[in-house]
């Protein structure tokens, strides 16, 4: 980029800051097999993905590491739940640096909430798993809870169970309630393996963004659901994507929503200019191939290098 005197200004090209992504390690220590629809899935080759991640995340030395979720798979025989998790998370902590981590529904199949949280390091209230943290006094990461309101993860009896069982029935008439069949477009992200933000993480979230606000931060907002149906299958959506959306789009300090659980990955700018990156499942990648990247924070964009089978983006802020 050239400046009024002729000199390349070389400022703009130094990011403030950089953090690595993965999602959807969902190890498992089974043979390959397959989604539902037929896409095959590699359980143990995840690991290994994982493990090059780290080995690059290493030598090029972002800030901090995110992963998005689904830290091994439901699949995993419930005598090693406990014992895959922890080895996932050593594996994570190779890198030398922060990093933070995100529920998905396959966590959730292995460990109750009281269990999981710890071993991910994430302290938050009454087990509930959304978080903000300000990496620099500029920039806010908001993680959201994307099973605040399921019908995984809580005991049977706690009253957010009965409330998704309750939601689900009303909205999902098949059986089995992780059966799209019959629902059409936005409906059909009514599906058991996916969940709510609840009233009084949207009050929370408010307050953040406020206090972002105040404090002239860009916000990055983070779940493990996608929230917008341009950058995802309707199958993988957040069920109240939209009442997030709605509050989201009243502060213009959030500038880019990222997010896992829709294996094939997705982007797209909403009506009010804010990006949504939806990163490639890491579990899909055929032995020998990746998906993990890194991403430059600048003053005005987000800049996805991504590792083969995730899509290097550039996210130029809009609003
Ligand atoms: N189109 C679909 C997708 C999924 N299901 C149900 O969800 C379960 C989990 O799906 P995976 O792709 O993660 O294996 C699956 O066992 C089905 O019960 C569905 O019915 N229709
Ligand atoms: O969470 P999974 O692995 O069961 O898959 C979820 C689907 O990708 C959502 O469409």
């Amino acid at each position: 980029m050239g400046s009024a005197n002729g000199l390349v200004n070389v400022q703009s090209n130094q990011p403030l800051f950089s953090f690595g992504v993965i999602t959807d390690v969902q190890y498992a220590d089974i043979p390959d097999g397959r989604s539902f629809l037929g896409v095959p899935r590699y359980y143990r080759h995840s690991l290994l993905v994982l493990q090059r991640a780290v080995k690059k995340w290493n030598h090029r030395r972002p800030n901090f590491i995110m992963n998005f979720g689904d830290i091994i798979d439901g699949f995993c025989p419930k005598e090693q739940s406990l014992d895959a998790v922890k080895k996932l998370v050593m594996e994570f902590d190779n890198f030398n640096g922060p990093v933070y981590h995100m529920i998905g529904n396959h966590c959730l199949y292995n460990l109750p909430r009281e269990k999981l949280l710890p071993l991910l390091r994430i302290h938050s209230h009454n087990d509930h798993a959304y978080y903000d943290f300000s990496p620099i006094p500029e920039y806010r990461f908001v993680i959201l809870d994307g099973y605040d309101i399921s019908a995984i993860g809580w005991p049977k009896d706690h009253p957010k169970t009965l409330k998704a069982l309750k939601f689900l029935n009303e909205k999902n008439p098949n059986s089995d309630k992780n059966s799209p069949n019959g629902l059409v477009d936005l409906e059909r992200r009514f599906l058991m393996f996916n969940g709510a933000v609840g009233k009084e993480q949207l009050e929370w979230l408010e307050n953040v963004l406020s206090d972002a606000t105040r404090l002239n931060q860009k916000v990055v907002v983070c779940c493990h659901l996608p929230l917008d149906p341009n950058a995802s299958s309707r199958e993988a959506l957040l069920w109240n994507y939209d009442e997030v959306m709605e509050v989201l789009h009243r502060y213009s300090c959030v500038k880019v929503c990222l997010a896992g659980h829709d294996h094939k990955g997705g982007h797209s700018v909403d009506s009010h200019g804010i990006h949504h990156r939806v990163f490639e499942a890491a579990l899909e990648c055929p032995p020998g191939t990746d998906a993990f990247g890194c991403v430059d924070v600048f003053d005005d964009r987000l800049s996805l290098s991504g590792t083969d089978r995730m899509k290097s983006t550039e996210m130029i802020f809009c609003r």
